[in-house]
């Protein structure tokens, strides 16, 4: 069977999957090859109308998501792979290309179009191999291939096609569905490859490596010894008179090829140089200790070469056996060794509106940021340019020029403070907050009690409490951020059309209750929150309210609550003591009449409380409240009355779960 040799191939170079999609993982992972995982930043918007078959579009993006990892991974991550695999897969219907669902409602146009019929699956494989030269450059070599699959659904109902897009498994998935999951009830039958559905076709790609190991070594060799004089095409010896051989040249815009066979092998020469390189030998020349530097340097190049090989890891000794952990495991460790660098890193840019300024004045250099933020030219630049380790800048360095920088999406947009998805607010939060609770954790684990007076210094305490305007407006901004979020998320997850009237208690800025009316159009939602918030509101009020909000001024754990046919309480429970959630729910029980509703929305926690964890992060801030499981809510709401009718796990911050009033 070709898959041990091509794996053993393997074995000792850094291979790396492009691909942030936990199926491809899965796949390759469960045939044994060791590789690490690179998510591709390319943005998937290659104009389709561009391409004469959909494959060669799958195909294309494949190529550049792969190209993209292993371009940047020489100067972000400092090591150059030998091998990139990117891939792409797409769903084609009536001769439409299908890709992931926006939304809902993209999920159900997407299903319909593939009820009762046969539609093909396409994947896009592009494996990039990489050569470092003794010049420093490096030469990528591109292969890329697809395959086809087709699947045939049966007729889908109406009920079915919801039922299913509310479960939430369609929105990361081409086509809408994934045919591993609660999918495969959806299809009549599968002529091809099942995994190149689920998103990577191993059987071909095994075929493919065998094909290049086996047959291709030797033009392989003589491509990466090759000079610069070769930056346009080296025709190489085809491995099969199926195969096309086209120059391909990785800086060109992306293109309709020309036709695309199901495999391709493109000898691509784009030598880059490799900053690896360049940082080693800066270091050496910097220190006075130059011989040892020198030296250690040339150690440094030596261990880069073994640590491909996996030599150099110690080894650990796990149930009684000694085994090598991977490189993948190193890394896991070292990111959460690292991860409260990372994250003041963010909460220090943020403060610093660091987003907000490179959102309105892309391509600074460092010193022209230092001024503007006013803060040290050093100091800027380090955090500039660990922003950019961190996926949330990009720079750009042009010949003899210091390098500029501007936003990465991500910042533009989750971290600008005006962005319509802001976490700006949520961030200060975190920093002025969080961070300080969390450096008292020993305590707080020994304790079992908030850390929040050991936390902060009297004067802060009163800054950082709610009971501070400037407190309560920070935490105000903290949850409107996640409120505009998860809200259109949580507004519709359940078919509401029976309610008229919905109160949502401690709806704070009303940024929840807005997506509730703009997602039903019958519903009037009144926000019922404590006097002094309800009275900073003014400050969060969206450009065009909608009538149908109003805000009503009390506390829920005291005074009567607005009449209401469904209650809301989100990110509420969580956070009161037992004897509250009680007083509480029985309020609600009690405003109630049978058939009302009851709407919450928290983190759920997997039944084994093994996650996720975000929710079980949270607990060790030590409020007076506690996390909980889906069934642990719905237990609790049941001895109020309230039966649960349905329960989602969503991809947001927060999932949901409606009760009924029995
Ligand atoms: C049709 C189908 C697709 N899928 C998945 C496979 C892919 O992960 C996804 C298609 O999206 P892709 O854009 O191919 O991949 P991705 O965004 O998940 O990951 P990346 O771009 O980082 O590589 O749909 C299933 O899991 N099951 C299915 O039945």
């Amino acid at each position: 069977m070709v898959l041990n040799p091509v794996i053993s191939k393997l074995a000792g170079k850094l291979v790396v999957l492009a691909s942030a999609s936990p199926r491809r993982l899965e796949i390759l992972r469960s045939a044994g090859l060791r590789f690490e995982v690179v998510p591709s930043w390319f943005k998937e918007t290659l104009d389709k109308g561009l391409f004469k078959a959909p494959y060669e579009y799958a195909v294309e993006t494949a190529k550049q998501k792969a190209l993209e990892v292993a371009r940047r991974m020489p100067f972000k991550h400092l090591k150059t792979p030998d091998i990139v695999i990117g891939a792409d897969t797409i769903v084609t219907v009536d001769g439409m290309i299908l890709e992931k669902p926006v939304d809902k409602h993209d999920a159900y146009r997407m299903l319909s179009s593939l009820s009762g019929k046969e539609h093909s699956v396409f994947t896009g494989v592009a494996i990039v191999l990489c050569h470092e030269k003794e010049n420093e450059e490096v030469d990528y070599q591109l292969i890329d291939f697809y395959e086809e699959t087709k699947v045939k659904f049966a007729d889908l109902s109406e009920d079915m096609l919801w039922e299913y897009i509310n479960s939430g498994e369609p929105m990361d998935k081409a086509g809408g569905y994934g045919i591993q999951a609660l999918g495969g009830m959806l299809v009549e039958y599968v002529h091809g490859d099942f995994l190149n559905v689920v998103g990577f076709p191993l059987n071909h790609f095994c075929k493919q490596l065998d094909l290049i190991y086996n047959f291709c070594t030797s033009s392989l060799k003589s491509t990466s010894s090759r000079s610069d004089s070769l930056a346009t095409s080296v025709p190489t010896q085809p491995p099969s008179s199926s195969q096309a051989l086209l120059s391909h040249n990785s800086s060109s815009i992306p293109r309709p090829s020309s036709p695309c066979d199901s495999q391709r092998l493109h000898t691509q020469i784009t030598p880059t140089a490799s900053p690896a390189h360049k940082v080693k030998r800066e270091d050496s020349e910097s220190e006075s200790s130059q011989t040892l530097v020198n030296s250690t340097s040339k150690h440094t190049d030596n261990r880069k070469v073994k640590l491909h090989d996996n030599a150099t890891l110690p080894l650990v000794t796990r149930r009684g056996q000694v085994v090598e952990p991977t490189r993948g495991d190193l890394e896991r460790i070292c990111e959460l060794m690292d991860g409260f660098k990372a994250s003041k890193a963010l909460f220090t840019a943020s403060k610093l509106c660091l987003f907000d300024l490179l959102h309105s004045r892309p391509g600074l250099d460092a010193a022209q940021v230092a001024q503007e933020i006013k803060a040290s030219a050093k100091g800027t630049e380090c955090l500039l340019e660990a922003c950019v380790s961190l996926g949330l800048l990009k720079s750009t360095e042009k010949a003899c020029q210091k390098p500029v920088y501007e936003n990465a999406d991500l910042a533009t947009d989750f971290l600008r403070s005006d962005a319509s998805f802001s976490l700006h607010g949520y961030l200060q939060h975190c920093n002025e907050t969080m961070w300080p609770l969390f450096s008292h954790l020993e305590s707080a684990v020994q304790e079992g009690t908030s850390q929040r007076e050991k936390a902060f210094s009297k004067h802060m305490l009163q800054a950082t409490s709610t009971s501070s305007r400037e407190g309560k407006l920070r935490f105000m901004k903290a949850m409107h951020n996640i409120a505009k979020i998860t809200g259109k998320t949580i507004a519709t997850a359940f078919d509401l059309s029976t309610y008229k009237s919905a109160c949502d208690l401690g709806g704070c800025t009303g940024a929840l209750a807005y997506e509730f009316t703009e997602a039903h159009p019958g519903l009037s939602v009144t926000v019922f929150d404590l006097p002094a918030v309800v009275e900073l509101n003014e400050f969060f009020r969206p450009q065009h309210p909608d009538n149908r909000v109003s805000f009503v001024a009390g506390d829920f754990l005291k005074d009567e609550l607005p009449k209401a046919d469904l209650y809301i309480l989100a990110r509420i429970l969580h956070d009161l003591p037992d004897e509250k959630v009680h007083i509480l729910l029985s309020k609600i029980a009690d405003a109630c009449t049978a058939g009302c509703g009851l709407l919450l929305s928290e983190i759920f926690l997997d039944e084994d409380r093994r996650g996720p964890s975000r929710g079980l992060l949270q607990a060790l801030s030590m409020s007076e409240g506690k996390q909980r499981s889906a069934t642990e809510y719905s237990l609790l709401l049941k001895s109020h009355g309230f039966i649960t009718a349905h329960i989602r796990h969503t991809d947001n911050l927060l999932d949901a779960m409606l009760c009924i009033k029995a």
